[in-house]
């Protein structure tokens, strides 16, 4: 189990817009303290799906983070596979459900029917390949239509940076950080060989998915604050006299 007491500051995209926050929301670090998160916690699992060309390296960089592991030859992942991670952010227990899909086009019709209900759409390219970029609109076009839109965060994730110089990587990530500002995604660069970024980068899916959860819960309460007792004293409307009552209609 991972513990999270800070969204993950990555100082390494300063230019991608998109990672605008890089503290949690006082709304949420307050009802953490207060142990007032609701079902976040107790029942609470965010979906994460996996999407992204054939070989860009999903299922690499979903064992390099679940089983520190890295198999350096390819196989084809079949419809979809899942993992579960349990995370503790700010105290409250909280899972991530990781669909990895197949990217292959003959697999794809089986793994898009598990896109449905994603709370978090993460597409990967690889950053040696530019045609594996250009098909990352393609990828959360077809997401998105398993899923609400406005409910998603997004991430555009580059693969195998070990794979490519400096200046080669300076190249894409030019394409990339424009691409990921245009669908408001938070871009993120790293190897699952080398394991670079890999822990922070789900760090922040964890820690996104997570405030997202527990501002929905603040807000589904309105006024009512989550976790308060709703007392039932025998001065109360009685509950016994009222379903006597009831007992009595259904039998004239
Ligand atoms: N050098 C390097 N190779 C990688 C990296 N990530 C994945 N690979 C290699 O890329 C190939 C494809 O990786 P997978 O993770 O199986 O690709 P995938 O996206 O799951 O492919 P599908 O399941 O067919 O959609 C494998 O040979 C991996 O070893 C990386 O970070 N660096
Ligand atoms: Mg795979």
């Amino acid at each position: 189990m991972s513990v999270l007491t800070l969204l993950c500051r990555c100082h390494n995209h300063k230019k991608a817009a998109v990672h605008t926050k890089d503290e949690f929301n006082s709304k949420v670090k307050t009802a953490c303290q207060e142990q007032r998160t609701g079902t976040v916690g107790r029942f609470k699992i965010a979906k994460v799906i996996v999407v992204g060309d054939l070989a860009v390296g999903k299922t690499c960089l979903i064992n390099r983070f679940c089983k520190d592991a890295f198999d350096k030859n390819y196989k084809a992942t079949i419809g979809v596979d899942f993992e579960m991670e349990r995370f503790e952010v700010l105290g409250v227990p909280f899972s991530l459900q990781l669909w990895d899909t197949a990217g292959q086009e003959r697999f794809k019709c089986i793994a898009s029917t598990y896109y449905r209900g994603a709370q978090t759409i993460v597409i990967v390219f690889d950053v040696n390949d530019v045609a594996s970029l250009g098909h990352a609109r393609q990828w959360l076009e077809d997401a998105l239509k398993e899923n609400d839109p406005t409910n998603v965060q997004l991430f555009l994730v580059g693969t195998k940076k070990d794979l490519s110089s400096p200046a080669q990587y300076s190249q894409i990530e030019q394409d990339a950080i424009e691409l990921a500002e245009e669908i408001k995604a938070e871009y993120w660069a790293l190897s699952s060989l080398t394991g670079e970024n890999v822990r922070e980068f789900f760090f922040r899916i964890a820690s996104l998915a997570f405030e997202a959860n527990v501002l929905a819960e603040l807000e589904k309460s309105g006024s009512r604050h989550i976790g308060d007792v709703i007392k039932i004293n025998s001065n109360s409307n009685n509950v016994y006299a009222t379903s006597k009552k009831k007992q009595s209609n259904c039998c004239q």
